[in-house]
């Protein structure tokens, strides 16, 4: 691989006045024991937006996406330093209780993952678990999430059976409804629909681009063409570093790195 200066970066900056930061890193680093994972990232996400993190197969983005919602605290070896500022609060401070900041900033993984449950109780079981009993509030959960996930009139008279019984597009949007059914201001993606036939990918892309209205979303994401086609920015990641933050379009025809011009070029990764 080619080597590139790492001092040679682009960050488009986000005027604080037009643009209403919903969630931000300020020197965020990542270890893995000896291994820096992630090297001085301070990125700042817009409110109602999509931003993608691309990057060779290694590069960090699902390392930097799951140190946003402190998933690596799940991971013996990892340790993450720096800020990450939501609303005026650094949840990655002690003191947080990570359980409940996950009602805030939600996570839907690469495969699939129902609970071996109803597809009303996958949505259901969180926001039970937190204590709401009320069978009408439930129900219109139930049924929100499922409209916001596109899934409702594929699953409306069937709620009761196996969400296993789905298929992988179907299921991947039932955890996205589950994702949003505790209402959070921040979704996080890693490669939703790497796992998905092209049809069933279309399907999470449209529902990713309604959702937008609502939340703030962060994707990684292998595809180019993904990346262009629902992003709004679009930040690269290489070795560890981000070398370079824009819109997408920007990123995807004039990059200003010559690395991001390479990865976005088929050049390498
Ligand atoms: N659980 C882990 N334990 C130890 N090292 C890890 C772990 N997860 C990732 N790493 C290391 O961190 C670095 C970044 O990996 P990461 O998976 O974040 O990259 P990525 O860009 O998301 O890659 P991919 O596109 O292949 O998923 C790599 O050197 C990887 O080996």
């Amino acid at each position: 691989m080619k080597d590139y200066s790492f001092d040679e970066t682009y960050f488009l900056p986000l005027d604080p006045k037009k643009h209403e930061i919903a969630l931000s890193t300020e020197d965020l680093n990542v270890f893995y024991g000896t291994n820096h994972a992630i090297y001085d990232a301070s990125l700042q996400f817009e409110r109602f937006k999509i931003t993608a993190l691309i990057g060779a197969s290694g590069s960090g983005k699902s390392t930097y996406l799951r140190s946003l919602n402190r998933m690596n605290d799940n991971i013996a070896s990892a340790k993450v330093t720096g800020k990450i500022m939501y609303r005026d609060l650094d949840i990655n401070g002690n003191g947080i209780d990570t359980y409940e900041m996950r009602k805030h900033i939600g996570m839907v993984f690469q495969r699939p993952n129902p609970f071996s449950k109803s597809i009303y109780d996958n949505i259901t079981f969180a926001p039970k678990r937190h204590g709401l009993k009320d069978k009408k509030k439930l129900d219109e959960m139930v049924e929100r999430t499922l409209k916001e996930a596109a899934l409702w009139d594929q699953v409306k008279d069937d709620l009761h059976q196996s969400a296993l019984a789905l298929s992988g597009g179907q299921q991947q949007r039932l955890c996205i409804a589950r994702a949003i059914a505790m209402e959070p201001d921040i979704l996080l993606l890693d490669e939703p629909a790497s796992a998905l036939d092209p049809i069933s990918t279309s399907t999470v892309e449209e529902t990713l681009i309604r959702l937008r209205e609502h939340y703030t979303i962060i994707i990684v994401t292998h595809n180019m063409q993904q990346a262009a086609r629902i992003s709004d920015y679009t930040a690269f990641f290489h070795l560890g570093h981000v070398l370079e933050f824009n819109t997408t379009k920007e990123i995807f025809t004039t990059p200003k790195v010559q690395a991001t011009d390479d990865y976005v070029s088929g050049h390498f990764g």
